[in-house]
């Protein structure tokens, strides 16, 4: 039995914003897939809520429908589906109002079962959530809170909704979702890291040149333009999830793998990285904002067309260097992109070693290229790691650039679990590791912050790019300044 399918306690699911578009996309889903593979107990319920008034049945309907939608068909299996469906219930509840609480304390009644109230609702929404589980005594000592991006848009913002939450629940109870943290291979990071002896020592900035994180998407809006002309690139994707990658690359060895060992870790990290502010945002970040030109599916319309509003400067791609002021990597860049409509969906994490000292090689042998570990975070998910060889034959000592390459579709034959179905596992188990703790995400906006102000002071325009294109001039210039070119992410 793997871990995937070791069966948890049963439990109370309970989505707040059980017909919204997560709910639809990634939650059911992903629950469903957990029932699949053999991972509930019984009696485990799930409950969604929202103010529409729905029966059960019309519940379990829209709850089948984005399971057709959602999982591939082969994964469909109808009894499976079945049963899934009958841990469905719909309640009615206003957070606002308050009204339809007192029928989820009625509903859950009295138990000692791992409760879970998941936050798929506008943010706004958690301090009424939170104060109305309070005050119809809902919260038990097995109860848990999971709550999703955005955890604020600023430092302020951000700090008064944890304390919001804070009044209700304790840090322990609060699971804050990074979706990134549930990947596969972002986990296979820790284990390449150490597990393995073979990179500690060359984990530094004698051996490493630099680092390259790439989040790139060849989507644009997709439906969610008030969302995200309020938020953009830096706010939906730097804050949280590039800057839990880079810390999961930067962190020391933690003691274990326990929750605070791991985020105590990261927390330096956040803490170290040098500040960019003032006249260095200029110099150190880059905004830029698609227009019209052709995606892999066609031709597609720019942001200002997508959005009907053509003074917005919000961006939808950023690239900027960070540095972090610690002993590990005094003097070791790490180059950070990410942009919705570019010419390919890649994420992944480059890390660049340097040259040898010395060649004893003549002339002829050809160029020794740098070694490089590429890992591939999605699609095709694997690890590539680039060394020198000879080329085989008799033709002398003549030197060839290859890779060591793990796929690991090919490597393991398994269907890779959605991050999601991992995370809500995480929070039945109580397993904090994969979740960002409240000093975290604050440390990331002190980061932001200061680039955020410098923007909004107006000195440093929005580059267009054209979709279906790596992002703005100014990115490949950014690193080309340093005598560096972003990895080719075919
Ligand atoms: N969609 C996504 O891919 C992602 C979303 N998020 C975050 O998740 C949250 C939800 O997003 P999303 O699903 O897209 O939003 P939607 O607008 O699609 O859904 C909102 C849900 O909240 C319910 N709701 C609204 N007001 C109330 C209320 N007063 N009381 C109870 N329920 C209410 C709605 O139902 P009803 O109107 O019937 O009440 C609906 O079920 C947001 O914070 C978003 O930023 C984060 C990452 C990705
Ligand atoms: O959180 C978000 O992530 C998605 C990208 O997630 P992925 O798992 O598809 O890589 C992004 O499209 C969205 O804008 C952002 O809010």
């Amino acid at each position: 039995m793997t871990s995937q399918t070791i069966p948890v306690d049963p439990f109370d699911f309970i989505i707040f914003g059980g017909t919204g578009d997560l709910a639809e996309r990634k939650l059911i889903p992903a629950l469903y897939q957990r029932q699949v593979a053999g991972q509930f107990s019984e009696p485990t319920r799930i409950i969604g809520a929202s103010r529409t008034q729905m029966s059960d049945k019309e519940y379990r309907n829209f709850a089948e429908a984005a399971i057709r939608e959602h999982v591939k068909k082969e994964e469909v299996d109808a009894k499976e589906l079945k049963a899934f469906l009958e841990r469905l219930t719909h309640l009615s509840i206003d957070a606002v109002s308050g009204e339809g609480f007192a029928g989820l304390r009625k509903a859950l009644g009295e138990t000692k079962r791992i409760r879970a109230f998941y936050l798929a609702v506008a943010p706004s929404l958690f301090g009424s959530i939170a104060t109305n589980l309070k005050s119809n005594k809902l919260i038990t000592p097995a109860t848990r809170i999971i709550v999703e991006k955005p955890i604020g848009r600023d430092l302020e913002s951000a700090m008064s909704l944890n304390d919001e939450i804070g009044k209700v629940f304790n840090e322990r109870q609060i699971f804050r979702i990074d979706h990134y943290l549930g990947k596969e291979t972002v986990q296979n990071l820790m284990a390449l890291r150490f597990a393995n002896v073979l990179f500690e020592p060359l984990w530094n900035a004698t051996y490493i040149d630099h680092v390259q994180i790439t989040v790139a998407e060849t989507v644009g809006l997709e439906g969610r333009v008030s969302y995200y002309d309020k938020s953009g690139a830096l706010r939906d994707m730097v804050q949280n999830h590039i800057m839990q990658l880079l810390c999961l690359v930067a962190m020391e060895p933690p003691a274990s793998m326990s929750a605070d060992a791991v985020r105590d870790e990261k927390l330096k990290v956040l803490r170290s990285l040098k500040p960019i502010q003032g006249n260095d945002v200029p110099k150190l970040t880059v905004r830029g904002q698609y227009r019209a030109g052709a995606a892999p599916t066609g031709p597609v319309k720019g942001y200002l067309e997508e959005l009907e509003d053509d003074a917005s400067t919000t961006e939808t791609f950023v690239a900027l260097k960070a540095e972090i002021a610690n002993w590990r990597w005094a003097g070791v860049p790490f180059y950070l992109r990410t942009g919705k409509r570019l010419a390919s969906r890649v994420s992944e994490i480059v890390i660049q070693f340097k040259h040898v000292p010395h060649s004893i090689f003549a002339d002829n042998a050809g160029e020794i290229v740098a070694n490089q570990l590429v890992i591939r975070l999605q699609p095709d998910e694997g690890v590539k790691q680039w060394l020198m060889i000879k080329d085989p034959g008799p033709g002398g000592m003549r030197l060839r650039h290859v890779p060591l390459d793990m796929s690991f579709a090919s490597a393991f034959n398994v269907r890779n679990p959605d991050a999601y179905e991992r995370l809500i596992m995480d929070v039945v188990r109580g397993n904090q590791t994969l979740f960002m703790r409240r000093d975290e995400v604050e440390a990331a906006w002190r980061f932001v912050d200061p680039i955020l102000g410098g923007w909004s002071d107006g000195v440093q325009d929005v580059q267009g790019y054209t979709s279906g294109t790596w992002g703005p001039s100014g990115s490949i210039a950014l690193i080309e300044r340093d005598g560096r070119t972003w990895h080719e992410s075919t």
